[in-house]
């Protein structure tokens, strides 16, 4: 199993600060710095509810946060999930969000679309330039297949994949856009443990690759086994960051996240049955909740 997480780091590519979020009188993100450096793996935690997907949301255009900034490379992220895709900024999702009517190669095509140039007069009349666009565009997204290890797949309708071939189906999809930081909401949620260590491998090839990821995740061994740094989210505020050593041993972040200490538990993280719930659609719910409505999408 890969461990080392050695690799050179350079500029700041994320560096969100003060980002607060609130719904009415609940402040669910307060007052959280975060940055994330190119060649890093920064891991986000946090008990049930502490604000993570909801901090994800805000680094992402989903929600404008009610204070703070988040900036992309030096620039101030515009607050549209499109735009902030354009700029360099992918993601996955908690509650998988595939297109489940379209194979898995039409699914990373459309991940690719912010890449494309050709407009829609070219796609209209199907000249030779857009069909240039075309054949290059199935080439990186077989590529991409190839890479997640579902290019034999490539025809199959998405909802026929199992569960961690669709997750994995969303990371190649977020990589369509060519991103400079990946941010990854549970990846290994509802995985087995062989799933999991495969999709620790992708992580560590997608860092490779030259992109920075920031990742949620439950899984404590799948954390700080990856990470570089990990942030602790408690009830909205980071409590804790710090490399895994670090994190693992400090009191607060035993006492208020973990229990007793990751020794114990190394076993039970291990286990088959996924350490957070089966995925819902808690985004979409959340979504129709005012005055936290999503952005766009
Ligand atoms: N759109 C919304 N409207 C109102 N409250 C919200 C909204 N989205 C999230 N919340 C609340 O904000 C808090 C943080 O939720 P969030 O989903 O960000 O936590 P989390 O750390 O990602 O949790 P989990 O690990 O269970 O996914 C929770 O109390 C949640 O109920």
């Amino acid at each position: 199993m890969t461990t080392d997480t050695t690799t050179q780091q350079g500029e700041t590519v994320l560096d969100a600060r003060g980002v607060t979020m609130r719904f009415g009188g609940l402040t669910a993100v307060k007052n959280v710095d975060l940055h994330v450096n190119s060649g890093e793996i920064v891991g986000l935690i946090g008990p049930n509810g502490a604000g993570k997907t909801t901090f994800f949301n805000c680094l992402t255009g989903l929600y404008v946060p009610t204070e703070g900034e988040v900036r992309y490379k030096g620039t101030v992220l515009p607050p549209k999930s499109f735009k902030v895709t354009a700029a360099g900024i992918a993601r996955t999702f908690q509650n998988i969000r595939l297109f489940s009517n379209m194979t898995v190669l039409e699914n990373v095509l459309v991940g690719r679309h912010t890449r494309t140039k050709e407009g829609l007069w070219s796609a209209l009349l199907r000249g030779p330039g857009f069909k240039k666009a075309e054949k290059e565009s199935e080439a990186r997204a077989m590529e991409l297949l190839e890479f997640v290890g579902l290019a034999h797949k490539r025809d199959h309708l998405s909802r026929n994949l199992p569960y961690g071939e669709q997750r994995k189906l969303e990371i190649a999809r977020a990589l369509a856009s060519e991103p400079g930081l990946l941010l990854l909401d549970e990846p290994t949620a509802g995985m087995n443990p062989q799933e999991t260590r495969v999709t620790e491998e992708l992580v560590f090839a997608i860092r490779d690759m030259g992109i920075a990821v920031l990742v949620i995740e439950h899984d404590m061994r799948f954390i700080f086994n990856l990470c570089d740094r990990v942030a602790v989210l408690v009830q909205g505020e980071k409590l804790v960051e710090g490399d895994s050593a670090t994190v693992q041993s400090d009191e607060r972040v035993v006492a208020a996240y973990l229990g007793e200490p990751y020794e114990d538990t190394a076993t039970a993280a291990d286990s088959d049955a996924p350490s957070s719930p089966a995925p819902q659609a808690q985004d979409e719910d959340q979504a129709a909740a005012e005055p936290g409505k999503e952005n766009d999408r």
